[in-house]
């Protein structure tokens, strides 16, 4: 486990880690003498025959020169309001400086999760759920801030633990190992029995999570159908045992938080009394003459108690959270794309050689294709579903790699230091298109420089300025969420619009028009035809009226590519 927690933690986290845990240790002691020192204050004040009778005052008395026993009481008193307000100002400090370290770790992993996750190559990314990546994101980095509160507090209770030792076996060791045995077979016990039922209720925890994450982003997502099929109890329970699996893992782990003080009272003062009874049952009398070995117990026991306490609960919350651990850390060890900046030119052709593919080597779903594809040629690839045409097409856009043969573009091979260059060329226009809740313009500028002009421009070869114009609020017009108050056919040509913003060398249309009706998608595809005269244009389509002015038609069949025009 501190493996892994050493990897995520930056050589500054470690450093200021360490430092917190020696702070903590620091306030415990000021703690300490903040609550001691103000009964000898008292005592002085209402006695002042003690500063003579006491020699440690008499001392100080003497030290100072003191004049009268009332300027030494007002001195200790001022003294006493400085340290106060030092002691709040540093236990300001310390949870401001523990904040800082827990929150800032949130921040970082997110940052880095999030940064991971959009690294990931498209096929990792695929084979992922977005349910479960947006949980590692929100809640897991929060979890993972606790585990390490908790660590920070288990460390720092440990050297508390070790003052009140030194002082305890100072005092008188034989009381001090008895106690030691007591608590360290106790807490052995709790250890090995208490500590792994939090830890599994800590993956009960993730579990349930999961699933409740997966039921709201799919019940949103799938609204329409959801009203329509009207089983909204079906979602309900469904969910319902998802937050209670949740809440019940927390009943379960809040309840044996509690437990380790339980049982130790239980135990240590349950032992007291039976030893007692034991005692009079004995010698039939009272136990006067045990009665100091007694009450060192007792102190002993309310002396170390909450410190064994803290150290099994931090140790039983390590357990919990501890999932949250192996999580961030996989998703964090993911292989992220390391691609180069290297630029590419596409003057020529793209040239497909030998080139296979399957989602698992033992699933071949193309093979031994060879395609060249000359620059601002139009071309489609047609083929029963399922065939294999949107791979085809996600391996030439450079999504997915093949598992073998090449991609040459003019004469350089394609690979991880051009590849990125190549994506930049590539407009791409899906079937199903996701518009985020934004304006029309943000979701054309999607992720690249604004320019209204030019949004109005693409708007207009799209054949949707003029509607957005007259009927709402030009290109500032609300889409909502996945672009719920726009028409299917609206959406499309919206998509169609953000693929010519960024200006591509090659137009991918895969099942683009599909959603429109036979006229606008003429209209549509006469405009795509005319923008892309000195772009090379890559059709999937199933409608024949869509292709008919491609050059070539390619149909794929039994993992080949057989051209038919
Ligand atoms: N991420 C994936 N993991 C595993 N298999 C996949 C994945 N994506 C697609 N497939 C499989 O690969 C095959 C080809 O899929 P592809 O989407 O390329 O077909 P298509 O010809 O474009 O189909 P359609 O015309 O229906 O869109 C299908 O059998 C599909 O089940």
């Amino acid at each position: 486990m501190f493996k892994k927690l050493s990897s995520l933690l930056t050589k500054h986290d470690k450093k200021y880690l360490f430092f917190l845990i020696f702070f903590s240790v620091f306030i415990a002691l000021i703690e300490t003498v903040g609550i001691a020192a103000i009964m000898p204050f008292i005592s002085v004040a209402t006695d002042f025959s003690l500063i003579e009778s006491k020699d440690y005052y008499k001392y100080i008395y003497n030290f100072f020169e003191f004049s009268s026993a009332t300027n030494f009481v007002i001195a200790f008193g001022l003294i006493l309001v400085v340290f106060y307000i030092l002691r709040g100002g540093l236990n300001l400090l310390y949870f401001y400086m523990l904040a800082k370290f827990s929150k800032g770790r949130i921040h970082l992993l997110s940052f880095r999760l999030f940064e991971s996750y959009l690294g990931m190559s498209y096929h990792s990314f695929i084979q992922r759920n977005s349910s479960e990546l947006s949980k590692s994101i929100i809640n897991e980095t929060q979890y993972l801030a606790q585990l390490l509160s908790a660590i920070l507090l288990m460390v720092s209770e440990i050297f508390v633990v070790i003052f009140i030792y030194g002082a305890m076996l100072y005092i008188n060791w034989k009381i001090t190992l008895v106690m030691t045995l007591f608590l360290g077979l106790n807490g052995l016990f709790l250890v090995k029995k208490i500590s792994p039922l939090v830890k599994r209720q800590g993956s009960i925890r993730e579990k349930y999570q999961k699933s409740f994450f997966e039921i709201i982003n799919s019940t949103f997502g799938n609204y329409k159908i959801i009203k329509l099929q009207s089983n909204d109890k079906l979602i309900l329970d469904r969910f319902s045992n998802a937050s209670y699996g949740f809440a019940k893992s927390g009943i379960i782990s809040d309840t044996l938080a509690h437990f380790p003080r339980i049982f130790l009272e239980t135990i240590g003062f349950g032992l007291i009394a039976l030893i007692v009874v034991y005692l009079v049952f004995k010698y039939e009398t009272d136990i006067s003459s045990s009665l100091g070995i007694l009450s060192m117990f007792i102190l002993g026991l309310y002396r170390l108690m909450p410190s064994a306490n803290r150290l099994l609960s931090s140790y039983n919350q390590i357990m919990y959270f501890h999932k949250s651990l192996d999580i961030i850390h996989n998703d964090l060890m993911y292989d992220v794309e390391s691609l180069g900046n290297e630029k590419i030119d596409f003057n020529d052709k793209i040239d497909l050689k030998n080139i296979s593919f399957g989602y698992s080597e033992d699933k071949i779903i193309l093979e031994n294709i060879y395609l060249e594809i000359k620059k601002t040629e139009k071309i489609a690839f047609v083929g029963p579903s399922g065939s294999g045409k949107s791979t085809l097409v996600d391996i030439i856009i450079g999504l997915y790699k093949p598992l073998s043969g090449q991609i040459k573009i003019d004469n350089d091979i394609l690979n991880d230091n051009n590849i990125r260059s190549w994506r930049k060329k590539i407009g791409y226009i899906p079937q199903s298109v996701y518009l985020f809740d934004g304006t029309v313009a943000h979701n054309i500028s999607f992720g690249l420089h604004y320019d209204e002009e030019k949004i109005k421009d693409v708007l207009k070869k799209a054949k949707i300025l003029d509607f957005l114009e007259t009927h709402q609020n030009g290109i500032h017009t609300f889409v909502g969420e996945g672009g719920v108050k726009l028409s299917g056919g609206q959406k499309q040509r919206i998509a169609i619009a953000r693929a010519l913003y960024q200006e591509p060398e090659v137009l991918v249309l895969d099942e683009a028009t599909s959603a429109l009706d036979e006229k606008i998608e003429k209209e549509i595809m006469n405009e795509i035809y005319e923008i892309s005269q000195d772009k090379t244009l890559i059709i999937i389509a199933h409608r024949l009226s869509t292709i008919d002015r491609c050059g070539k038609v390619y149909k794929i069949e039994n993992k080949k590519l057989v051209q038919q025009k």
